[in-house]
Parts: structure tokens; C-alpha cells; sequence
């Protein structure tokens, strides 16, 4: 007796999706099962060498191809670790990770696009259902008696008890028509996706034998022959493997149907011996900015794969890396505490990063077109290194590129000190999260008068990180929107305070409660008024970051207001005492509106500007 069950709700969103809209690239359900027997045979392997209960077990690990023309199905077998009845529920009728909403929120009904993102929510299982209308999936775990069958026509499932003699599951096809019950179609499949999974995959292929003697034709056999090469590709010499491999391998990996930007392939044959074969996306991983992102790169010792839920291969601002690191002198064993603190995992880590950061420079250098492709992906994430007190901050630095107030583009930290002049002595930059706001903020006036160039950050990130980066190359940053100064874009003509001095009094007196000081400014040319802060009090975008993240009993951190003496708009004030009042609330309220901050009292502002307004007309 079959028990029938129903899919849960997010799955049945996501089968009706798979079967009405995502047509395009359906082969891509193969790489998903073959996939998914891989990680299966990858799993009993590492059981069969570390744990006694499951080394009784004889096996050799097989993938197996099966199609019948007639009835049109197509069946793939491994003899992995199988599934029990609670694992065929959990893991065929719902959708465990947190990303699937995900997922389906960020479809783009572009088809092409769509299908390449199922992979990577971890819906390959249900991605079968673009091509069959029914699947039969008969499963044994290992070292149980028991096997099930689970069958589902995507509507609802149903369960029952069937006999199986080997541990594994075989996983039949009910296809909708021809296209894959081709020897030769299925065969490409393989190649291009799953040559590189390290277990053979088998199948009937018809092959030709010559005419025996006095025959005058020959005959064709079926015969069943491994189709894939399964050999660890990372474990393969440089020498030998093609383009067309490596960007294969990767979209087996990656689930990613686009090809990868670049690839690292490094054998150490040093004191630590180990293998890697890492790889930078030509897309986002959907799951880039989630706090539980999944690590991208997979672990194996002397080959058996032991994870691929070590997100302490790499440091989280490499998290857009895909790949496998195989290392030797590890115990099959490895605890998650070993991979913390074991030496050689460390000494791993320290030059993998070293290793791929270096060749994000070479790529700098040779293919700046292909770099700023990465940049735009991946830059932001990457500027998360420069946090705290990593050691690859240097390297990082010669990494990130930055908008500048006299260049178009993106340019490089060792750009902008190339057309540095002799006496500049800071790298300056503003930053702030409207790249526009920022081109016109009146900080800039003095700035571009005398021909500095100044690195607009108009990223979060930079806001979060740029306080905790002294220098490049020596030369020290500074944010142009903080009080200390060089002198070097000090205005050269002198304020003259005295021209002033009533009106500077009664401004401090005015704005006290929302400014620490009145004070003249040497950094403006144009504008009447800039708002700046102490040289160690956050400035308005890194305020507006700390509140994010939290920090919402923040003390009122008071800005300070500067003013140009120069400006015409002060030697009338100093003749007109009456309108102080209204214009320093106008000044300030206007400083504020350009770094993009909010004014207190918008409706005092409009009073104020209504009666200026009705005087000048
Ligand atoms: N051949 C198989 N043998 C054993 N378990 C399997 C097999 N196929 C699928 N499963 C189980 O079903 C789960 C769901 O598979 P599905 O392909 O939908 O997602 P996934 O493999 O977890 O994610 P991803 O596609 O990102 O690798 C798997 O995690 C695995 O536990």
C-alpha cells in the first residue's frame, strides 16, 4: 500500500514554475541527478573509510545510465549512501534551505537566465520535472534493510515499501518525449557537465564490429562502456587540461551555467602538499549578501570528499570563490575544530588567498576589462577584507578601484598616486552613498579649484572600512569631510575674519544647540556654507551605517558649520543684523540638504525661504 502525500507549498510554487516556465537549457537536469548520485557516492565513500559500521560494506562506486526508447524512460542509478523513507519525505517533498524564497522572488522571467539559478537554490532534484512527467524514485540506505519507492507525478507523491538488493537509489524518468532517450545526446550531456565527478558513469553504447572474415558487413553491439573520464581534474597536470575542461568542471561545481571569469589551479609539492583548483564566477551567487551564505569551495583529503561546508577554506570576503582544495597530510576524520586551528589547513588558507589575490593583480594588469567585469561583481565584497586587521590588507588595496572627481571610470589606489603632484601629500576622498550628491558636494570646491583629485566612495562598504585604513603605499588617506586640513588646499586667498566677526558671534550663539562651532572656512570657493565633522567623530554616512547595524542610542554627534567669509552673502549680513536670524537656519538647513541629510524642521525651512523669497521679488 502507497501512503500519498502532498508537496509542500514552496514546492509546488517552484514545480509549476519548472514545468510552465523555465524551458529553456532543460538538459541541465541531468548534471543536476548525476550530481546528486556524486555527492551520494562522495558521502558512503567517506563513511566507508571512517566509520567501522559501513566498511563492511562491498561496493565499487558506479553511476549507471539506463534508457528504454519504447517506454520512453530514462534511469540513473548510483550505489551511494541512499535514502531512507523519513529522507525521501524531507528531502524530496519540502525544500529545507532558506534560500528557495529567494529563489523564486528573484526570477526574472527571463528563461534562459531563470534556469541557470536552480542549481544554485539547491532545487536540482526538482529541475527533473522540466523533462518527465513522472518519476519513480526506488532508494536503500546503508546498512538498512528497508528500501521505498517514491513516486510523483509533480502534483503530489506517494511512498511505499518495495525490495532492493543494493544499498543506493535509482531514480526513473518518465520523459515527455524523445529528445533524451538518445545514446548520443546523453552522452554529450556527460562529457560537457560530468566528465570530472571522480566516480565512472556507465551506459549501453551501440559500437561498431568490423565484418568477421566471410562477413561482408559489419554488426553494431550493445556494450557497456564508462562515458566519462572521471578523473579529479585538480588533481590532473596543468599541461594536459583544456579551457573547455576547466570551465566544464565548473559548472558541474558551481551549478552555474555561464563560464567562469577565471581560473587558479596551483599543485604544492612543498612541505604541505595539496591541490587547488579555484575559480571566480562570471555571475553573482544568489546567496553573496545572506549571513548564511554556503561556501563555495569543497574539501578533500588525499581525494575523498569530506565537505562542502567549510566556509573556513577561504575568509568570507573570498566567498564569491568556487572551487576544491584537496589536501594531503590531513586524517580523513578532520573535525571542523582541526580545520580551525590545524597548521596546515592555515598554511593553506594563508596561500590560497595569497595565491588568488595575486592573480586578481595579474588580471588587473593584463585584461582590465575582464577585471572591471569582477570588480563590479564581486569589488564590494572583496573591500570587506580591508576590515579589522587582516594581513591581506595590502594586497587588497593594490586590488580596489574607486570613482574619482576628475577621471571617468574606475581607477586603481596606484593610479591616482601616479598623477599625484610632488607636494600632495594625502590620498583624499569623500564618501557617502549618491555618487551625484557627492560630485557636487561643495567639499569638493577647493579641491577642484586647484586640481586635486579626490576618490568619491559612494559604497556602504567603503564608509564601514575607509576609518580603518591608514595608508596606501605610505601615503595616507583622508576623508575630506572631517575638520583636520592639509595646507596644501587651504584657499589661498586669506580669510579675513574681521569682515565677519558680528556675524560669526551671533551664527555660534544661534546654532548652538545644533552645531558645535561656526567657524571660517579655508576649504570653499563657491558655496556659502559646508558642514564638516571633528576629526574623530563619524561623519553623516558612517553615522547612518552604525544605525543600521544596530547602534540607535547613538549621542547626538554635532557637526561642525563652516562658512566662507568671502562670500558676498556675509558682508551684507554683517550690514543687516536683522536677517542673521533666518539665514543661519537657511545656511544650515541648506549645508544639510547637500550631503543628503534630512533637516529637523522642514516646514520652519519653507517659512523661512517664503518670507526671503517674497523680500527678494
Ligand atoms: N541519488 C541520491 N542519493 C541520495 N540522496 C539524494 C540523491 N538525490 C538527491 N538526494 C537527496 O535529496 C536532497 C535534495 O536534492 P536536490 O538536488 O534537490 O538539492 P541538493 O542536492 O541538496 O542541492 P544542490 O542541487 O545545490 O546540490 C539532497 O540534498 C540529498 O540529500
Amino acid at each position: 500500500m502507497a501512503d500519498k502525500f502532498e508537496f509542500q507549498t514552496e514546492v509546488n510554487d517552484l514545480l509549476n514554475l519548472m514545468i510552465h516556465s523555465l524551458y529553456s537549457n532543460k538538459e541541465i537536469f541531468l548534471r543536476e541527478l548525476i550530481s546528486n548520485a556524486s555527492d551520494a557516492l562522495d558521502k558512503l565513500n567517506y563513511l566507508s573509510l571512517t566509520d567501522e559500521a559501513y566498511k563492511a560494506i562491498s561496493y565499487t562506486p558506479r553511476i549507471d545510465l539506463k534508457f528504454d526508447k519504447d517506454k520512453k524512460t530514462l534511469t540513473i542509478s548510483d550505489n551511494g549512501i541512499g535514502m531512507s523513507k523519513d529522507e525521501l519525505i524531507s528531502n524530496l517533498g519540502t525544500i529545507a534551505r532558506s534560500g528557495t524564497k529567494g529563489f523564486l522572488n528573484s526570477l526574472s522571467g527571463d528563461a534562459k537566465k531563470d534556469s541557470s539559478l536552480i542549481g544554485q537554490f539547491g532545487v536540482g532534484f526538482y529541475s527533473a520535472f522540466m523533462v518527465a512527467n513522472r518519476i519513480e524514485v526506488v532508494s536503500k540506505k546503508a546498512l538498512e534493510n528497508e528500501a521505498f519507492k517514491w513516486s510523483s507525478d509533480a502534483k503530489s507523491y506517494e511512498i511505499e515499501s518495495v525490495t532492493k538488493d543494493t544499498q543506493g537509489t535509482s531514480i526513473t524518468l518518465f520523459l515527455n518525449d524523445d529528445e533524451f532517450c538518445d545514446e548520443w545526446r546523453i552522452e554529450n550531456i556527460i562529457k560537457k557537465y560530468s566528465n570530472h565527478i571522480p566516480y565512472p558513469i556507465f551506459m549501453d553504447k551501440s559500437e561498431y564490429v568490423p565484418p568477421k572474415e566471410g562477413e561482408k558487413e559489419g554488426t553494431y553491439e550493445s556494450k557497456n562502456t564508462q562515458i566519462n573520464k572521471a578523473s579529479a581534474l585538480w588533481r590532473m597536470s596543468k599541461s594536459t587540461i583544456k579551457a573547455d575542461e576547466y570551465n566544464d568542471f565548473y559548472k558541474q561545481i558551481s551549478h552555474d551555467s555561464t563560464d567562469p571569469l577565471l581560473h587558479i589551479h596551483t599543485k604544492a609539492e612543498g612541505k604541505i602538499e595539496y591541490s587547488t583548483l579555484f575559480y571566480v564566477p562570471a555571475t553573482e551567487p544568489f546567496d553573496l549578501f545572506r549571513v548564511d551564505y554556503q561556501s563555495g569551495v569543497k574539501l578533500y583529503v588525499k581525494r575523498v570528499f569530506i565537505t562542502d561546508d567549510a566556509k573556513e577554506l577561504l575568509p568570507p570576503f573570498l566567498r564569491f570563490v568556487r572551487g576544491v582544495t584537496d589536501v594531503e597530510d590531513l586524517p580523513l576524520n578532520v573535525s571542523r575544530e582541526i580545520l580551525q586551528e590545524n597548521a596546515i589547513m592555515r598554511s593553506v588558507k594563508e596561500q590560497s588567498v595569497k595565491k588568488i589575490l595575486s592573480e586578481l593583480g595579474k588580471l588587473k594588469e593584463s585584461d582590465r576589462e575582464k577585471y572591471i567585469k569582477f570588480y563590479t561583481l564581486f569589488g564590494k565584497v572583496l573591500k570587506e577584507g580591508l576590515y579589522g586587521f587582516g594581513n591581506d590588507k595590502e594586497q587588497i588595496l593594490d586590488l580596489v578601484l574607486f570613482k574619482s572627481s576628475k577621471r571617468d571610470g574606475l581607477i586603481s589606489l596606484k593610479e591616482y598616486k601616479e598623477a599625484m603632484s610632488a607636494d600632495q601629500k594625502s590620498i583624499y576622498y569623500i564618501s557617502g552613498n549618491k555618487e551625484s550628491m557627492l560630485r557636487n558636494s561643495p567639499l569638493l570646491e577647493s579641491f577642484k579649484a586647484k586640481g586635486i583629485e579626490v576618490l568619491l566612495m559612494d559604497e556602504e562598504i567603503d564608509t564601514i572600512v575607509m576609518p580603518m585604513v591608514n595608508e596606501f603605499d605610505k601615503t595616507p588617506f583622508k576623508s575630506i569631510s572631517h575638520s583636520d586640513i592639509d595646507d596644501e588646499i587651504k584657499s589661498d586667498e586669506k580669510a579675513d575674519e574681521s569682515k565677519v566677526a558680528k556675524t560669526l558671534v551671533k551664527m555660534r550663539e544661534i546654532l548652538k544647540d545644533d552645531v558645535k562651532d561656526v567657524r571660517l572656512s579655508s576649504r570653499l570657493s563657491e558655496s556659502a556654507a559646508v558642514l564638516i565633522y571633528d576629526k574623530n567623530d563619524p561623519d553623516f554616512a558612517m553615522q547612518g551605517i552604525l544605525k543600521q547595524m544596530g547602534q540607535s542610542d547613538l549621542p547626538k554627534i554635532k557637526p561642525i558649520l563652516e562658512i566662507n567669509a568671502n562670500h558676498e552673502i556675509f558682508a551684507k549680513l554683517e550690514q543687516n543684523e536683522l536677517m542673521v536670524n533666518d539665514i543661519s537656519r537657511l545656511l544650515l538647513d541648506m549645508a544639510k540638504i547637500n550631503e543628503g541629510m534630512d533637516i529637523e524642521n522642514p516646514g520652519e525651512f519653507s517659512k523661512i525661504l517664503t518670507k526671503i523669497m517674497i523680500k527678494a521679488i
